[in-house]
This record gives C-alpha cells, structure tokens and sequence, in this order.
C-alpha cells in the first residue's frame, strides 16, 4: 500500500525485459516522466526504488539518510567481491562497523596529503609518466585509453602501498582490466540477470569471469600483504596499509571492525572505485576538449596566464582559474561516470515523497538525473560551461551538481579524485594540443553503460604547444 508506482512486472522476471539492458539509462528517464520521481521497479521478484531529481535525492539521501543508506546484500557484486564474509567498505550496510571503516580510510587519505603536498607530488610524479608517453606520439595519434587506466591506477596502489608500477607490470594490467570489465558487467546486462533471476546464478554465462576475476585478485592482495609486512617497521607507517596495521595493533580485532581481511576488501574497494572512475572521466574531458577545441583554447589561455613562470601547477591554482574550474565541472557534469550511483537500500520501513518504503528495498540512486535535470541548469543537455559561471565569468556550483553522489555515502575519495582531475588536466592543457584526428569520423559521445560509465575508444592527435617556440 502506497508503494511507489511503477510498471508492471511479470513473473520471475520483474520488469528486467521491459529495460534496454545495454543501458537502461534512457528508459529509467521514461519511466520518470510516466511514473514521477520516485517510482518503482522489479528486479526478478525483488522491488526497487528508483529515485530521480534534486528534491527528491536531498530528501531520501540528505534528511533521511539513515533510512536510504544500506546498502543491498544479496546481489552479484556482494557475491563477486566479499570474502569470508567481511563487510567490505563501499558494499557494507549502514551499521557501526562500515562507520568505524570508513572514518578510518577518510582520516588516512586526508593524513597521506589530501589537500597536502605530497598527494600533490604522487600525482605529479605519475603526470611526468603521462607526459612521457604522449612526448612519443607527438605529431601521430595515440588510443589513451589504457594509459589513463595506468596513470589513475599507479596513483591510487601508491597511496595504497608506496609502488609505482611501470605500465606493461603484470599486476596493472591484471587489475586495470578486471575493473574495466567487472564494472561493465556488474550493472550492465549480465549483473542484472543475476541479479533478477536467481536460478542462472550457477550457469556458465559471462558472470562467471567476474568472480573468477575476483578470486584471483584476492590471491594477488594476500601476496602483498604478505610482502608487505615484511619490510613493516610498527609505529612508522609508509603507506595506508602501514596505517591500517598500526590502527589494528592498537584497537585489535576482536572488539572492533578491523581485521587483516577486511583491510583486504578496503584495498579492493580503494583501488577499484579510485582507478575506472577517474581514468573515464578524464577520457570523457579528452573526447570533448578534442571537439570544442575554442573551449580547449580557452583553458590554455587561463593556465598558461596563471602558471606564467611556474614549474607546475598546483592545486591551489584552482582558485584562480574560473573558466577551468567551469570546465572540469562541466566535464564531470556530461561524463555522468557512475549513473546510478552505487545502490541503496532501506534500513526501515520509511517514506518518500508520500509513498512507503518497506525496510530492504533496494534504491536505485539515478544520478544522471540530477546532472542532466531540467530547471537546474542553464544547458541541462548540451556540453557548456556556461552551466558553472555566473554573469561575472566567476565559478559558480550548482547544488545539483552531485557525480560523487551526496548524503553519509557520499564518494569517500572525492578529495583526492578532484585533485587528480584538475592536476592532470592542467598540466597536459599546458603541454600539449589534443586534436581530433581528420580521419576520425564523427565523434561519438554516447557512452558505453556501466557501473562507471566510459566513452567508446577514440583516438587522439598530440600536439607540442612549445614546438615553435624554444
Ligand atoms: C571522478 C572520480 C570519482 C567519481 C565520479 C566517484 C563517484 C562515486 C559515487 C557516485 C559513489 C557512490 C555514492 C553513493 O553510494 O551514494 C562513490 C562511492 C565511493 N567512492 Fe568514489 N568516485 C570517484 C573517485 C573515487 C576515488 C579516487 C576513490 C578512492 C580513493 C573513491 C572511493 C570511493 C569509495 C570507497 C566509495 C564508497 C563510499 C561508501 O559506501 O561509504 N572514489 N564514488
């Protein structure tokens, strides 16, 4: 009774047809025009919510966010990922422990220099890798593809363990693809076929690479661990997994959350959710900047102003540049990397906008849209900064601006996400012009659904801006 209204589902298979699974996206949005904000679908016999639009996501993730901030536990991704049964961190419930967890690993990245110099100087170390790479194809075209991969992976393992891989190492490779075709797989058609219809769960269909990918990259984790804690000094932590097992020594395993397993899944959990997201961000900013290279000049113009007499750029040099600040937002805005979030579900039974929600639902968080909303953006549909910058020219930050979702489950490297992002972007702006090849076609923007979402491989044409001038 008063359940969110939704279409009809039909035995065994819920609404799962009626969805266009290569990505539902489009149909999501239909249904919300049919059924209004907060509506209903079924996954197999399971309901859930979907929720869509500003006012709709502030009241479910912000004002009642300790009713909208489970997580599900029965679904492909728990059984890919979770071992021995600890909670992990991004698919934990809400409960004290995934609390305790999560407050540690905020604590720990913002203390490693989130914010600080030396996060700075990974990221800047890995850039100098990046710079090398595209120094080789200058004047040629170049697929980036696998080198933004690399770039945000080597970032996050050296926060994670002090190791900077070179890019053709077997473990970069090994993780830099289970990601990539895990995350496709876990929304995508094959998860939601799991997910709905459990009698599959045993067949030999492509879901079962997953959890095979899964299996090995636990092996690969407990051999660092291992390696590891060989060269441990106790009390002078060098990485986050000394941090982590100078925090166990302390609080100790038995009264608390934290464990040797579960510093295995946070390492999962950090090294997945910080490499496919902004690795496809960035390949989204390539991709437009490639065609609207006015706005690319554009940046070139404010940085090079900016950074005039300066070796690297920095963080702080966000503050002041306006129009690419607008920019990256409006990049992360149309990127749309994790479209729906990652899902929700009820602690109790609760209400939304009217409607009753049974405790267990699972919620399905449709960020795309909040990013793409009508009447929260100047341009809702269309690439334009201008959906960032006031009358003035100055950065302006639409509360609907939400890719790294919002409420207590909100992005938990978002930090260091957005320095990666602007670092990244600033310094290759500065260096190079990125060109669209002639021989390229079309471009293409739709992207290919996921739980992170990427745009279709592309090639791109380098540039020297400083050929000609030294
Ligand atoms: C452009 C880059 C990124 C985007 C767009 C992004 C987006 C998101 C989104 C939408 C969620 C789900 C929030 C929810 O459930 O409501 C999330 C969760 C999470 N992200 Fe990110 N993320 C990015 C980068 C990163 C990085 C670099 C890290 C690691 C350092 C990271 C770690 C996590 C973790 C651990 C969670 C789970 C939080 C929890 O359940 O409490 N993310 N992210």
């Amino acid at each position: 009774k008063d359940f969110p209204p939704g279409p009809q589902p039909i035995p065994i298979f819920g609404n799962v047809l009626q969805l266009n699974l290569e990505s539902p996206i489009a149909d999501l949005e239909r249904l919300a025009k049919r059924y209004g904000n907060v509506y209903s679908i079924f996954l197999g016999s399971r309901p859930a919510v979907v929720i869509n639009g500003l006012q709709a996501f502030k009241e479910a993730l912000v004002n009642k966010a300790a009713d909208f901030s489970g997580r599900p536990q029965d679904l492909m991704v728990n059984h890919a990922v979770q071992v021995k049964g600890t909670d992990q961190v991004i698919l934990a419930d809400y409960n004290p422990g995934w609390r305790q967890q999560r407050r540690f690993g905020i604590m720990t990245l913002r203390n490693f220099g989130m914010g600080k110099q030396s996060m700075e100087q990974i990221i800047l170390g890995e850039i100098h890798r990046i710079i090398q790479q595209f120094e080789q194809s200058v004047g040629n075209t170049i697929n980036p593809h696998r080198l933004f991969h690399n770039a945000a992976s080597n970032i996050i393992c050296q926060v994670l363990f002090a190791r900077q891989f070179d890019y053709e190492d077997e473990f970069i490779k090994f993780f830099v693809d289970l990601f990539q075709e895990t995350s496709k797989i876990i929304n995508g058609r094959w998860g939601m076929i799991y997910d709905s219809i459990p009698f599959v769960r045993n067949l030999p269909l492509p879901f079962q690479k997953a959890f095979k990918m899964f299996k090995i990259s636990h092996e690969r984790r407990l051999e660092l661990l291992a390696e590891n804690k060989k060269t441990r000094v106790p009390g002078k932590p060098r990485h986050f997994i000394d941090c982590y097992l100078d925090e166990l020594d302390k609080v100790g395993d038995d009264a608390s959350s934290f464990s040797e397993d579960q510093l295995c899944a946070f390492i999962l959990d950090l090294h997945f959710a910080g490499t496919d997201t902004t690795a496809n961000t960035l390949l989204t900013a390539f991709l437009y900047l490639m065609n609207y290279p006015q706005i690319q000049e554009r940046c070139q113009q404010e940085i090079d102003k900016v950074l005039d007499g300066k070796d690297e750029a920095c963080f702080e040099d966000r503050n002041q540049m306006p129009y690419v600040q607008a920019v990256l937002h409006e990049i992360q805005r149309i990127a749309n990397t994790v479209p729906l979030a990652v899902f929700h579900c009820t602690t109790k039974d609760t209400e939304l906008m009217g409607y009753s929600i049974p405790r267990g639902t699972i919620i399905i968080p449709n960020l795309t849209s909040v990013l793409y909303e009508e009447g929260q953006w100047k341009s809702p549909h269309e690439f334009n900064p201008e959906n960032f910058l006031n009358d003035q020219g100055e950065f302006v930050k639409p509360e609907a601006f939400m890719p790294f979702s919002t409420g207590p489950r909100v992005c938990l490297g978002e930090g260091l996400a957005r320095m990666e992002l602007f670092l990244i972007l600033v310094t290759l702006l500065r260096r190079f012009k990125f060109i669209w090849p002639e021989d390229a076609g079309e471009p293409d923007f739709m992207p290919i659904f996921g739980t992170t979402q990427s745009p279709k491989p592309y090639c791109m044409k380098v540039q020297d801006r400083r050929q000609g001038v030294f």
